[in-house]
């Protein structure tokens, strides 16, 4: 196998910096918890993406989740280019989004309405500010190592590229902002139940039903159980973050499958199959409150916006036709035969969680239950980890806290090649590790 070379990657990189914030538009695609310099990306096609150097991968990051087809899927095409003849934009209504939603609100027994946004963080403080009007109270529990996208009152404990950079919260939000945002300890129900019993304005409690964004962790039943009695107990609402999960193990959400009574839930990424989107709904008790039927103000531009609707109608019907989710459980459970195989065979401590398509390993003896044990995977093995996987072929997330997302369009090939791409990186993992101790 001749040795990868990112020379034009690096010039963009080098050139980036002029006018772009460290050459990138969103903090994870900086490669700066592996090191090096990240990959400029000149083409994709099925389960392939190319950079700039020409080097060919096998995509396991899928623009981070919405790429479920795997890219420029023909369906999906061609819906786009119809859909481009007819205008890119109306600041009108149009009858795609009266589709989508209905395919949509069919999907979760918890929603009659929806409203499309631009994207997830959208998605996300418009649900808040619903919730927070519904209930007439003010304060929401999050789980540390959570990420709702990057709306003031949830930047902290923060995972995703905050838990790469091991970024507490964001300089420029004020203490007033995040006053009323309370963290427990996601799969421990007695920090929750600890914060209720303390504070009696509670409006929501916001959740990643499969969080991926320490990494992927699960639920356990008990805790979601324990979370659905507190919430109903306490007149609190669950807002369950269905941005990155929402149809991804399912047709529909994976609140359905672990058994989590949402009242709310956000939504982005699938739904958009690829273009700007994001979306929240509820029944219509909650949902009526918002503007123009009722007083919660929230509104955009570019919101249901016509090519974005075509392309999330086009890849749920595929979706729906293809219904993959077999598929990716068989896929990502080969994933974690090879990683325990290699762990074995190579002395390396290694943990893999997966659900559905989202799957990811850690670098750890122990189980990875929460963010604190999520946080003791070994960072330097995961760098070694990823640098191979990229001369391998494979483009993984460049965080350990990132989830690796499948797509439908993997061919058996290109899942051996996958999983006899993790023996040899796990074989590098373990030979740079005696080395340098
Ligand atoms: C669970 C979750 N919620 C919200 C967001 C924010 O979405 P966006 O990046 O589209 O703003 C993301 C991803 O970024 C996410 O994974
Ligand atoms: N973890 C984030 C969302 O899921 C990754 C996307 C980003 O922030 O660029």
């Amino acid at each position: 196998m001749s040795i990868k070379k990112f020379k034009n990657s690096q010039e963009l990189y080098e050139r980036g910096q002029a006018h772009l914030v460290g050459a990138v538009n969103s903090p994870v695609r900086a490669f700066k918890s592996v090191g090096g310099s990240p990959l400029f990306i000149s083409s994709a096609k099925g389960s392939k993406i190319i950079d700039v150097d020409d080097n060919v991968y096998i995509d396991l990051v899928l623009s981070y989740g919405p790429m479920i087809l795997g890219h420029r899927f023909p369906a999906v095409e061609k819906k786009i280019k119809k859909a481009l003849r007819h205008g890119y934009s109306f600041g009108a209504s149009s009858k795609g989004e009266l589709k989508l939603a209905k395919m949509i609100c069919s999907a979760f027994g918890s929603m009659d309405k929806i409203r499309f946004v631009n994207s997830g963080t959208e998605a996300v403080f418009s649900a808040i500010r619903l919730a927070r009007a519904f209930t007439g109270k003010d304060q929401i529990i999050k789980f540390s190592g959570g990420y709702h996208g990057h709306a003031d009152a949830l930047l902290v404990a923060a995972g995703s590229g905050l838990a790469t950079l091991s970024l507490p919260g964001s300089k420029g939000v004020p203490e007033d902002a995040v006053k009323n945002t309370l963290v427990a300890e996601f799969n421990q129900i007695e920090s929750v139940k600890n914060h209720i019993k303390e504070n009696h304005n509670i409006a929501a409690i916001i959740i990643e039903p499969i969080p991926g964004n320490m990494g992927v962790v699960l639920p356990n039943e008990d805790f979601i159980k324990g979370l659905n009695q507190l919430a109903k107990e306490h007149k609190i609402l669950i807002i369950a973050d269905e941005v990155m999960s929402g149809f991804r193990s399912k047709f529909g959400g994976a609140q359905d499958l672990i058994g989590l009574n949402a009242d709310i839930t956000c939504l982005g990424k699938v739904i958009g199959g690829g273009f700007p989107v994001g979306a929240y709904g509820a029944r219509n008790e909650i949902m009526e409150m918002v503007a123009p039927l009722g007083p919660v103000y929230q509104a955009g531009t570019l919101s249901g916006n016509p090519i974005a609707m075509a392309a999330g109608i086009a890849t749920l019907k595929e979706l729906k036709k293809q219904n993959p989710y077999k598929k990716f459980n068989k896929i990502a459970a080969k994933i974690e035969k090879a990683f325990l195989k290699g762990s074995k065979e190579f002395d390396l401590p290694v943990q893999v969680n997966r659900f559905g398509s989202m799957v990811n390993p850690f670098f750890t003896k122990e189980p990875v239950t929460d963010f604190p044990s999520a946080q003791k995977s070994d960072t330097e093995m995961f760098k070694i980890f990823f640098w191979e996987m990229i001369q391998e072929g494979l483009f993984i997330p460049p965080s350990q806290f990132e989830s690796w997302f499948l797509c439908s369009s993997m061919t058996k090939d290109e899942i051996k090649k996958v999983t006899s791409g993790i023996h040899t990186a796990l074989k590098k993992v373990a030979e740079t590790v005696k080395v340098t101790r």
